[in-house]
């Protein structure tokens, strides 16, 4: 299971985090050709409308939101903050609005990351866009009305020893986006999903990107490229949504039929069925019913042998063995099949429900209520002259379940 998460957060982290690090790299070691700077203060624009529409046709408003964000920094760096801080006799003005942009941003990236998506498109963004535009507004009238006091809160080094002086971030600034990247990735690391990489990716690259001012490539080549990051995070996003079945967290029938067209000439099938599946979610009811397909799903994800588990549909799971006979894979399922078998849910009595959250977590594992154990059939067939093709082996398979759920249910059975 540790294993599958961790491969999970490699696969959603590692190509965003590589695509970051290689551009600051590039930007850092001053590797990028001479591009014209109109050309190069364009790209944000235009990685910036490419993952807005890409957000809103998929209906991602935090994503859109993200975009805004990095764009709106972008032009504060370029119309306000860099100008200002560049012109001889400088009043503190920049500095303050630098330290209540560096101050906002993160939490605004923070409360919008932890809003999930609910209402419909264009009511959610106008929800979101009034909390925020409202936050950042009261923050502007404040240091207007009365920039002395706040230029005095948000730019005091409050403990010198937490300072970081070279990184040019006022240390309030800097241990607020700390904490909010430090909150996000736990939740980030918990379940990791493409959106949330992007997000987090996002605000860590502004991090880096705001001390880095002066630098003539550095703010419109690096917005861009989290604005890309972005617009992959938003495909990855939908991808995962088509080929993951939701329920379960396996892959679905969509994933599977695209590995059956990738099978080599020896391949086994295994089609895995809960028995009595019915009259559990009579006797259940259908949410428990659900929880029973998580675990049995989580329990055959962890097949060995190389095997791999999707979701066929229903309480239906198929399992595909590349290059291995039916032979080879029965201990496997066998191993599967028995954990199952001992594995035990607890059955939530609705009417003895803890009242709290604290009282519930006290009473986890003391054992009082009621549980429940699932079994599952097995069929499990080979590529052979007489199924030459995965049609006809999840065919036979399917045989074979049906001769499983005969001989009395809980076993598994091979094709003839
Ligand atoms: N809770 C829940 N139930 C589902 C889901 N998908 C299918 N089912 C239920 O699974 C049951 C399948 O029952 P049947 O195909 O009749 O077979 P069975 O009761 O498992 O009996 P045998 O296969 O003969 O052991 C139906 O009652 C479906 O409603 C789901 O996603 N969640």
């Amino acid at each position: 299971m540790i294993q599958s998460h961790l491969k999970t957060l490699i696969f959603i982290l590692l190509p965003p985090v590589l695509l970051a690090l290689g551009m600051g790299a590039a930007i850092q070691g001053s590797w990028l050709p001479e591009l014209p700077q109109g050309l190069v203060e364009a790209l944000p624009w235009l990685m910036g409308g490419l993952a807005g529409v890409l957000a809103f046709l998929y209906g991602r408003t935090r994503t859109l939101i993200c975009v805004a964000l990095v764009l709106l920094v972008y032009l504060g760096i370029m119309l306000h903050i860099r100008p200002m801080a560049m012109a001889p006799g400088t009043d503190p003005l920049p500095e303050l609005g630098y330290a209540l942009m560096t101050m906002l941003i993160p939490v605004v990236f923070m409360a919008n990351a932890f809003w999930s998506e609910r209402y419909h498109l264009v009511m959610d963004l106008l929800l979101r866009l009034a909390a925020f535009g409202g936050l950042a507004g009261i923050a502007v009238f404040l240091a207007m009305n009365d920039p002395e006091n706040m230029a005095d809160l948000l730019l005091t080094i409050y403990v010198p020893a937490l300072h970081w002086d070279a990184y040019g971030m006022p240390q309030l600034s800097f241990w607020s986006l700390v904490l909010c990247l430090g909150i996000m990735g736990f939740f980030l690391l918990r379940r990791p999903s493409p959106q949330w990489a992007g997000q987090w990716i996002t605000l860590a690259g502004i991090g880096w990107m705001l001390p880095q001012l002066f630098h003539t490539y550095a703010v419109p080549v690096f917005t861009a490229t989290l604005l890309l990051i972005l617009a992959i995070a938003v495909i990855h996003e939908s991808f995962q949504m088509a080929f993951r079945d939701d329920l379960t967290g396996l892959p679905g029938r969509r994933a599977l039929n695209e590995r059956l067209q990738r099978l080599g000439r020896r391949y086994t099938i295994a089609m895995t069925d809960v028995d009595h599946f019915k009259k559990f979610n009579d006797t259940h009811g259908h949410d428990l019913g659900d929880q029973v397909l998580r675990v049995v799903a989580a329990q055959l994800r962890k097949v060995s042998g190389g095997g791999r588990a999707y979701r066929y549909g229903g309480e239906e799971f198929t399992i595909i063995f590349p290059g291995k006979t039916v032979e080879q894979c029965i201990p496997h399922l066998e191993d599967v099949r028995e954990a199952i078998e001992a594995y035990e849910i607890a059955v939530r009595d609705e009417s003895s429900r803890p009242g709290s959250k604290r009282e519930g977590r006290a009473r986890r594992g003391q054992g009082k209520g009621k549980k429940v154990s699932v079994t599952i059939s097995m069929g499990v067939a080979e590529r052979s002259q007489d199924h030459p093709d995965p049609e006809t082996v999840i065919k036979a398979a399917d045989q074979a379940l049906y001769a499983a759920k005969q001989a009395g249910r809980n076993q598994v059975c091979a094709a003839e």
